[in-house]
């Protein structure tokens, strides 16, 4: 079983503290922690820090994962690709990276199917530079998937992506962490989408982690006014989930 632990973990770039003390509780295989907090609270730079990319204090824990095999993917916010490369081909790179380019017929099945279940296929011939935004950012997916990592760090993967398509993707990223007992942290604007499909929020307020705990306990009004700045409630919809609803910005 794959697990996940943060220690105090802080951010620095240069000389200025972005993120003090990030700590959570042992994050088990199969849970979607979703990461949120207003722009610039520091959520893409916390995952950097856990990717290895950015300097500071505290530590990682990651236990479990077999010898050989991916422990973990970061998909940061901005995948735009300058590459002379096809979708396709960008995906079967993303498959290979760091070993043999010899492509299995099994790895070319993967790649199909994956890109069947992201409706990408009929993309796979064309170029990246010639995709809109939202195309970009399903291929982005798809790089990070193929990999098969044990813990996956999405930075916003839905920003660029139609209703219908973020509730894909949505659904394909849990679905996958349901089956392949993937942890995945993902940084959401939409706290809808955090209530729809994760299990554990995150909320980061100003370099600091306000709270983390089950979305339906964490996601309510006075992290709307606390952290937002914004009057809204949560309530039951018809359907008897729990939706966020906005009346207006605080002053
Ligand atoms: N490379 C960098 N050097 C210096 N400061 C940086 C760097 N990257 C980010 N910052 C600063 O760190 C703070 C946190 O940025 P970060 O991108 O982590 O926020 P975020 O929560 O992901 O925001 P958003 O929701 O807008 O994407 C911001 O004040 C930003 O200006």
């Amino acid at each position: 079983m794959v697990s996940l632990a943060i220690e105090g973990l802080g951010v620095r770039y240069g000389r200025t503290q972005i993120l003090t003390d990030i700590t959570t509780p042992v994050i088990h295989d199969g849970s979607i922690i979703a990461v949120i907090g207003p722009n610039a609270a520091g959520k893409s730079s916390l995952f950097r820090r856990i990717a290895g990319l950015a300097a500071g204090e505290g530590q990682v824990h990651i236990e479990g994962v077999p010898d050989g095999e991916q422990a973990l993917v970061y998909l940061p916010q901005d995948t735009s690709a300058s590459a002379a490369l096809t979708v396709f081909e960008s995906v079967v790179l993303a498959a290979k990276q760091g070993r043999s380019l010899k492509v299995t017929a099994e790895e070319l099945e993967r790649i199909d199917e994956l890109l069947d279940s992201l409706r990408i296929t009929s993309l796979a011939s064309r170029y990246l530079a010639e995709l809109s935004g939202g195309q970009r950012q399903l291929v982005g997916i798809a790089q990070s998937l193929i990999r098969r990592p044990h813990i996956l760090l999405m930075d916003e993967p839905t920003a660029a992506l139609d209703l219908h398509r973020q509730m894909e993707v949505l659904s394909l990223v849990r679905r996958l962490a349901d089956e392949r007992r993937m942890i995945v942290m993902i940084a959401l604007h939409d706290l809808n989408h955090a209530l729809g499909y994760c299990d554990q929020a995150l909320a980061i307020s100003q370099g600091r982690m306000h709270r983390f705990g089950p979305c339906a306990t964490i996601i309510d009004e006075h992290l709307l006014e606390q952290v937002y700045r914004v009057d809204g409630h949560v309530e039951r919809n018809s359907l008897g989930q729990p939706q966020v609803v906005l009346k207006g910005p605080l002053l």
